[in-house]
């Protein structure tokens, strides 16, 4: 039979279970909202700086004279900062590079790893335009996001159905053992009520981060915990349109910060630490955003200041800004992969890119004569701002 842990319903149950052998505790947590709800009068500040640094951004997506180009950069940063939180080798570079076929150096794997969250976080963003954020849709997400490499084998697309721990190396000294699989569903259907209901209290951002602690306490899958939650954040977010465009990288903040980000979700459990979470959530948020913005205006400066060079300073200018453009989406480009996605023909893309070469906007970088790899290198570098290159 669980037992109550506190009277103030703030706090879960454990239920006596076994596990591989051992008895171990596990926690059920309580339903969302907590009862008695949180104390937001101690968030006000940092829920106004979190909102007005969320604005911002999204004022600035919307004027980006190429929303595509930025979707698509951040959500392959994104899923490189949230890949490498679990020590997955993979760098933006590699991540690129593997997409462009131009011989990528890092263990194929943890590309692969880094390649699913983002087909995941397209998936959910496309899906979400007919399926609101549902256990359905998690769960198909769960399913691209395991589809191979790391934890493919962990059951993708499927809700637990045996006892999982955190931390230690066996569930006896686990740090934390999530709701046992029986548990599981009955959690999962008071997520989904939580999150859909009508909270017109909650502030969405307050309501993202009771939603991510209630998941990774749940623990639903066998693996990818971790990176769905993180995924989800970003969609709700979005779902709730406080952004417009998922432009948020708050696995920065959670890579950076990734101690206090285990033992602020660990003392909600254990204390009911539920405000303290939320204030460190909030200035994530806060931070990331006003760091997006930043990059989002770099972009757009330095891809204008180029264009401008290549204007002013290139013959048959035409053809060499077509290339530009390329590899805005491309920063690493081989001349057939340009001559493929421009029509241009071969000579005139070697053309283009010996001027882009010139300008020093671009570099060669393999040294080879044949299957020549060219690198945006300015611009790999704001992108790459805060992730392992
Ligand atoms: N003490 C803890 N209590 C609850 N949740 C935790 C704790 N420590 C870590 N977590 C959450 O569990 C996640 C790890 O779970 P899991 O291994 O299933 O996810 P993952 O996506 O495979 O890995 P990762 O998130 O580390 O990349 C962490 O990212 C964090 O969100």
């Amino acid at each position: 039979m669980p037992v109550s842990h506190e009277p103030d319903g703030r706090l879960g149950t454990f239920v006596e279970t076994s596990v591989a052998g051992e008895r171990v505790r596990a926690f059920v947590p309580p339903p969302l909202p907590p009862v008695p709800p949180v104390d937001l009068s101690a968030l006000v500040t940092r829920l106004s700086a979190a909102e007005r640094a969320l604005g911002r951004l999204d004022g600035v997506s919307v004027l980006l004279p190429n929303k595509e180009l930025f979707l698509y950069m951040y959500v392959r940063k994104e899923a490189v900062l949230s890949s490498q939180i679990e020590g997955t080798q993979s760098t933006l570079s590699d991540l690129l590079r593997f997409e462009t076929e131009a011989a990528a150096g890092a263990p194929l794997d943890d590309i692969r790893e880094v390649s699913n969250y983002v087909d995941a976080m397209m998936y959910g963003l496309d899906r979400m335009a007919t399926l609101p954020i549902s256990l359905r849709l998690i769960r198909e997400m769960h399913d691209r996001l395991l589809d191979s490499g790391r934890g493919a084998t962990q059951n993708p697309g499927e809700f637990r159905s045996s006892q999982n721990w955190i931390g230690g190396t066996r569930p006896g000294n686990a740090m934390f053992v999530p709701p046992p699989p029986n548990e599981v569903m009955n959690c999962l259907s008071d997520w989904e009520q939580f999150l859909h209901s009508e909270t017109r209290d909650i502030p969405p951002l307050i309501k993202a981060g009771l939603l991510h602690v209630q998941f990774e306490t749940i623990h639903p899958f066998l693996d990818g915990n971790g990176r769905l939650g993180r995924l989800l954040i970003t969609l709700f977010l979005c779902a709730e349109g406080v952004l417009r465009q998922p432009l948020l990288y708050l696995s920065l903040y959670l890579k950076t910060h990734r101690a206090d980000y285990y033992r602020l979700l660990q003392e909600v459990r254990e204390r009911g630490a539920w405000e303290a979470w939320l204030e460190f959530f909030l200035d994530g948020i806060a931070e990331t955003a006003n760091q997006a913005f930043e990059t989002a205006n770099r972009i757009a400066s330095l891809l204008a200041e180029d264009r401008g060079r290549i204007v002013s300073d290139t013959d048959r200018t035409g053809s060499v800004l077509q290339v530009h453009d390329l590899m805005r989406t491309r920063p690493f480009l081989t001349a057939a992969a340009a001559v493929e996605h421009s029509g241009l023909t071969m000579p005139t893309v070697n053309a283009a890119l010996a001027q882009l070469q010139a300008l020093g906007l671009v570099e060669e970088i393999t040294g080879r004569k044949r299957d020549r790899v060219f690198a945006y290198r300015a611009y790999l570098d704001i992108l790459s701002d805060g992730v392992a290159r």
